[in-house]
């Protein structure tokens, strides 16, 4: 119950109305599957009834007006009714299937979606924090568990209660004292059973939710370092690190398996047990066994009408059980994507490029102070130095000094503890996708796209805002035209997943053109060139300095010849920086 009023809770009023209308639907194919099942008894009892009509005269009088008046007739009217109901019932039941898969599939969609952009929009801190398998799985099997795995069950679970209660108000019917006898027998015993295996199955559903991940992380890191997998000959190593958390995933399912076939089981057999008990007592009490006849037909009747819903029943429960750690897991992003889709919101988290701020004089580093959440110690301590527009600076320093550190809150994906970065006077946190609009970075390693050249310098530009001239501007500047003129698909070449077929030195330029394309008003670079040969670093360095005066560079550099040009460098040092004049 519980999991279905949590469950229920992150639907949108929209679903939650749906899901009103798909559970009365449910309900009613609960219903109709029930009278489905009882309505072969009154056949099979009329069958052996020849005087049945004289029993029942109204009947017979009614029957005889639409030309009904042998017993023969009567069982083919029947047994055509039948037909009618199975196919009515089953007609509807496929509608119901529709209805319910239609459901979850758009509910899926849009939730795994949400979620996928939440976690876009999420800031860069939260990234450095999160390993990108969990949040693979989660993007790729939150939806789906909340959906398939608890919603649909705990609606299933709800009809097959309720078609319980149907074929069991039959049977009071037919036989009221042996079916609450035997129901509250069988309650007893689902309720024991639910109980008892609970806490192991919820057990089980946490381990398998964790080696999913853990897998997750295993092949991104055996396949995502492929050479360096290959040439440390460490294929073996996480092969091995897979398959164990794989077996301990699999275990996790065996054992869940298991126990969800043993109530079935167990049910039979205390069900058979006691009625095969009932006769032994019965005999050593000196009853005939003929006499017991009758009553055990009843009970059997009973239990084994209600065994099989049984079953479903706990079976139902298990699956929830043990998709629930998971779930639980997801809750509070679940919810966050109901109030955001509720209030209208959901465009607002990716949002459109805003408009620039203004950036006409300088850019003042003030007084920066900067602590990573999980770090020991202040990465940069009170940081002050002023960046006039158009000019070139060099961030220098050694490893470990807080360079890229800085950049990141250049760039405004980090938040810093103190201090602030304003340009002409306004705190870029103030405005941060404001400032990302002026803004293009060429990172240490530049992230292709499975895509073609073209695809991977215009990253994310629509077809219709496409711009060749530009292209081929970006392209010239960062050495890489006559590259691509050579190529017999030229800007249409694929580049493979990650730029696997182009050189360390085609990516980089690549990453430079893209960076070139967008036209920023300050262009950041870390260690942009460094996967370059002097001569074309020295090019491209050149053409970049072309553009000296009109655009803002930082870069941070270690090579001498790139900060030849440079109007000052800044050097970062045990969190302290300081400038240097060339
Ligand atoms: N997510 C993090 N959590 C805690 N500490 C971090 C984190 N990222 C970086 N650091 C630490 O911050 C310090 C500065 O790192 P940063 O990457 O800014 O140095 P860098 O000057 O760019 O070095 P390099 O030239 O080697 O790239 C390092 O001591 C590093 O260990």
């Amino acid at each position: 119950m519980r999991s279905l009023i949590k469950i229920f809770s992150i639907l949108t009023k929209e679903q939650k109305k749906y899901c009103i209308g798909l559970t009365i639907a449910m309900l009613i194919g609960g219903t109709i599957e029930a009278v489905g099942i009882g309505a072969i008894l009154p056949l099979i009892y009329i069958m052996g009834e020849p005087n049945w009509l004289d029993q029942n005269k109204n009947v017979g009088k009614l029957l005889e007006a639409i030309g009904i008046t042998t017993h023969s007739h009567f069982v083919v009217l029947c047994a055509l009714c039948l037909i009618i109901i199975y196919i009515v019932k089953n007609i509807y039941l496929g509608w119901q299937s529709r209805m319910q898969i239609n459901f979850v599939m758009k509910g899926q969609t849009l939730f795994a979606g949400e979620l996928f952009k939440t976690y876009l929009s999420r800031p860069y801190i939260f990234h450095v924090n999160h390993n990108t398998a969990i949040l693979t799985r989660n993007v790729s099997s939150g939806a789906t568990t909340a959906f398939a795995g608890v919603l649909i069950p705990a609606l299933q679970l709800v009809t097959e209660v309720v078609a319980v209660f149907i074929i069991w108000v039959m049977l009071v019917i037919v036989d009221a004292f042996t079916a609450i006898v035997v129901a509250g027998f069988l309650a007893i015993i689902l309720w024991l059973l639910i109980k008892a295996f609970r806490k192991k199955i919820v057990e089980q559903g946490i381990i398998q939710n964790k080696y999913a991940g853990e897998m997750g992380r295993w092949i991104n890191q055996g396949l995502g370092s492929i050479k360096e997998t290959k040439v440390l000959e460490k294929e073996a190593y996480f092969a091995h690190e897979y398959i164990k958390g794989y077996t301990r995933f699999g275990e996790a399912n065996r054992k869940f398996s298991l126990l969800n076939q043993m109530p079935r089981l167990l049910i039979e057999t205390i069900v058979v047990t006691a009625l095969l008990l009932l006769i032994i007592i019965k005999i050593c009490q000196g009853y005939n066994p003929m006499d017991i006849v009758p009553l055990l037909g009843v009970l059997a009747l009973v239990a084994f009408r209600l065994m099989p819903s049984a079953n479903r029943i706990i079976s139902i429960t298990n699956t929830i059980k043990f998709q629930i750690a998971f779930f639980d897991y997801m809750y509070d992003e679940l919810c966050e994507i109901r109030n955001r889709l509720e209030s209208g919101k959901a465009d607002l988290l990716l949002a459109e490029p805003s408009e620039k701020i203004p950036f006409s004089k300088e850019l003042l580093v003030d007084h920066l102070v900067f602590k990573y959440p999980e770090g020991q110690h202040e990465v940069l301590q009170d940081v002050s130095f002023t960046v006039p527009k158009g000019s070139f600076v060099g961030v220098v320093g050694p490893s470990g000094a807080g360079k890229t550190t800085f950049v990141d809150i250049l760039l405004g994906l980090l938040t810093p503890t103190a201090g602030k970065i304003t340009v002409d006077g306004v705190d870029i946190q103030t405005n941060i996708r404001g400032w990302q609009a002026n803004l293009s970075y060429v990172p240490q390693s530049i992230y292709l796209i499975d895509g073609t050249i073209k695809d991977n310098v215009a990253l994310g530009v629509a077809p219709e805002d496409f711009d060749e001239e530009l292209l081929i501007r970006a392209l010239k500047m960062a050495e890489l035209y006559d590259f691509v003129e050579e190529l017999p698909k030229g800007i249409e070449t694929m580049v493979g997943e990650r730029g696997v077929k182009l050189s360390g030195g085609q990516r980089q330029r690549i990453g430079i053109a893209r960076a070139l394309y967008y036209k920023p008003e300050v262009l950041v670079l870390d260690e942009a060139t460094s996967a370059l040969d002097n001569e074309t670093e020295k090019s491209i360095t050149d053409t970049i300095l072309k553009l000296k005066g009109q655009i803002t560079i930082i870069a941070i550099a270690h090579r001498v010849s790139t900060l030849e040009a440079c109007d000052f460098k800044v050097k970062f040092e045990a969190g302290k920086a300081t400038i240097l004049s060339k």
